[in-house]
C-alpha cells in the first residue's frame, strides 16, 4: 500500500513512513494511493465480530506490512482494553429510524479516543522497532490534545507538545490537558484560536530544518491513521443496522472533517452509505462551502460546542482532492488561494461534494434547545456538539434510510453548557471524579512560530 500526498509533490510512502511523518513535504495530506474495497460478502460477515474483529478486517488492507497480522491485533486489543463499553462504539436508538453513535466511551470521553489509543500503540511498537525518538506537536480545539496526552504519556520514546488556545477550551478539557503529571507530555496555552495553534503546527512542519532536527510527528487528523481507525466504528454501526443489504446515512457534527472524512473512506471502501451530512456550528464555513461553493474563512467565534470552533477545515483538502479527480495541482492552486484569502469550488467539484455529502448547520440557541428536547424526549444526555449533529439530522433525514448521529462527546465534558440547557448536571465518571482537585502543568506561550520551536527544542534538550 502506497501514500501520496493530496498536492502531488511530496515522496511516495508506505503506511509506517506516513504514520510517522504527519504532513506531507509538500504541505498536503497523505492518502492511500487507491482504497481498498470490501465486497457485499465481507461486509455482511462483520454482522456479530467483536469491534476489535472489526477493526482488524477493516484496517489490515491499508497497513501493508508494517505489522503482521498477529502483531496488528495485538496492538488493536491494547488501544481498545480501557474503553468503559464492551460495544466499545454502542448504538442507540433515539426513534423509529434515528440512532446515536455513542463515541465516548474511550478514556477521555471523546471519539479521538478511538484513533489516539490506536495509535499511541502503534507509535510505541513502530518506535521500539527501530529504535527512533519523535517529537510530536499537535493543535487541539479541546479533544485531540486530551487524547493525545491520555495515549503517548509516559511513554519513552516520545516527546508531545500540545497548542491549545487559552480560554477557549472546556474546563474539564484543559484538565485533562494539564494534570497529568509525566514528564513527556507538554501543554501549552496560546493565545489565539484553534486555527491559530493548526497554523503554527503546519508552520513547524514546513520549517524543515526544525521538523528534521526534533523529528516531528503528528497525531492531528492530517495523519491517515487518525483517519484510518475512525472508519471502523462506521462499518460496525451500519453492519449492526443491517449493511450491505441496507442502505444508511450518518450525520457528523463537523470542524476539522476528519471524522466526516473517514466516513466517505468507508464508503469508498463499499459500504453502502446513502448520504453523509456535515452539521457544523455557528463557525459553518463548510455548510457555506457546500451551499454556495465559496470557502471564504472569515474568523472563529467562541461557542458551546468549542471543540468546532474551526474556520481552516484541514481535512476538506482531502475531499477536494476526490472532487477534482485526485489533481494534486489543482488543490495545490486551491490552498494557496486559501492562504490569501479563500477559493471558490469549481462547479464539476462541487457537484461531486454534493453526490456525496449534505450539509446544515445550527445556531447556539437551537443547540441547547436540542440537548433540552432530547433529554426530555428519550432521557439522552447530549453534548453540544453531538446536539449539533442531532438538530441537523433531524433536519435533512427522510424515513426511508435510517440516520445515525456520531455523539463526539460526553456530556460531562461541557458541564456548563449541557446543565444550562436540560436543567440537569452532567457527571464525570467515577475514574475521574478528582480532576478538579488535581494539581494543573501548563505554559503560557504566545502565537509566535520563534517562541514555540524554542520552548520545544529546550525542553527535548533536558
Ligand atoms: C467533540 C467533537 N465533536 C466534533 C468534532 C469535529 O470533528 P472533526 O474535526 O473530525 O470534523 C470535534 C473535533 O474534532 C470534537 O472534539
Ligand atoms: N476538534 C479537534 C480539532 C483538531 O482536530 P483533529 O481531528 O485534526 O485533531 C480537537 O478537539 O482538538
Amino acid at each position: 500500500m502506497k501514500y501520496i500526498s493530496t498536492r502531488g509533490k511530496a515522496p511516495v510512502l508506505n503506511f509506517e513512513e506516513a504514520m510517522l511523518t504527519g504532513l506531507a513535504r509538500d504541505g498536503g495530506l497523505y492518502l492511500p494511493e487507491t482504497i481498498p474495497t470490501m465486497s457485499a460478502g465481507e461486509i455482511a460477515a462483520l454482522s456479530g465480530q467483536s469491534y476489535e474483529e472489526v477493526a482488524f478486517r477493516v484496517m489490515r488492507p491499508f497497513i501493508g506490512d508494517t505489522f503482521s497480522d498477529d502483531e496488528f491485533r495485538d496492538i488493536i486489543a491494547k488501544a481498545y482494553a480501557g474503553f468503559g463499553h464492551a460495544a466499545r462504539a454502542p448504538l442507540v436508538q433515539l426513534d423509529s429510524n434515528h440512532f446515536l453513535l455513542e463515541l465516548f466511551h474511550g478514556p477521555t470521553l471523546a471519539f479521538k479516543d478511538f484513533a489516539m489509543q490506536l495509535i499511541g500503540q502503534l507509535f510505541q511498537a513502530s518506535l521500539k522497532r527501530s529504535g527512533n525518538r519523535v517529537t510530536i506537536a499537535g493543535a487541539t480545539s479541546g479533544d485531540t490534545g486530551s487524547a493525545a496526552i491520555e495515549a503517548f504519556k509516559g511513554l519513552d520514546a516520545v516527546d508531545v507538545f500540545i497548542l491549545f488556545p487559552h480560554g477557549r477550551v472546556s474546563e474539564v478539557q484543559r484538565r485533562q490537558m494539564t494534570t497529568p503529571g509525566e514528564s513527556n507530555v507538554h501543554a501549552l496555552a496560546m493565545d489565539g484560536h484553534f486555527d491559530d495553534c493548526q497554523a503554527r503546527v503546519k508552520d513547524m512542519f514546513n520549517d524543515f530544518d526544525f521538523r528534521d532536527g526534533v523529528r516531528l510527528a503528528g497525531v492531528n487528523s492530517i495523519n491517515f491513521a487518525r483517519v484510518l481507525a475512525q472508519v471502523v466504528y462506521y462499518f460496525t454501526s451500519a453492519v449492526s443496522l443491517g449493511a450491505p443489504h441496507r442502505k444508511v446515512s450518518f450525520t457528523v457534527p463537523t470542524g476539522n472533517f476528519g471524522d466526516i472524512f473517514a466516513g466517505f473512506i468507508a464508503k469508498k471502501m463499499g459500504l453502502p452509505i446513502d448520504r453523509l451530512v456535515v452539521a457544523t456550528n455557528q463557525n459553518d464555513i463548510l455548510h457555506r462551502c457546500l451551499s454556495t461553493g465559496e470557502y471564504k474563512p472569515d474568523g472563529v467565534i467562541p461557542s458551546i460546542s468549542p471543540s468546532m470552533d474551526i474556520q481552516v477545515s484541514s481535512n476538506f483538502e482531502r475531499a477536494l482532492y476526490y472532487a477534482y479527480d485526485q489533481d494534486g495541482a489543482a488543490v495545490s492552486q486551491l490552498m494557496d488561494e486559501l492562504n490569501a484569502g479563500g477559493f471558490n469550488v469549481s462547479q464539476g467539484a462541487l457537484q461531486a461534494l454534493r453526490e456525496v455529502f449534505d450539509s446544515g448547520h445550527c445556531s447556539e440557541e437551537e443547540t441547547s434547545a436540542t440537548i433540552r428536547d432530547m433529554y426530555a424526549a428519550t432521557g439522552e444526555l447530549l453534548c453540544p456538539h453531538s446536539a449539533v449533529g442531532v438538530k441537523v439530522a433531524n433536519e435533512t433525514r427522510n424515513s426511508d434510510v435510517p440516520m445515525i448521529t456520531l455523539a463526539t462527546a460526553h456530556p460531562a465534558k461541557f458541564p456548563a453548557a449541557v446543565e444550562e440547557a436540560s436543567g440537569r448536571h452532567p457527571d464525570l465518571p467515577a475514574r475521574m471524579a478528582d480532576l478538579y482537585d488535581r494539581p494543573e502543568r501548563v505554559t503560557r506561550i504566545e502565537n509566535d512560530l520563534a517562541a514555540i520551536e524554542t520552548l520545544i527544542r529546550d525542553r527535548i534538550a533536558k
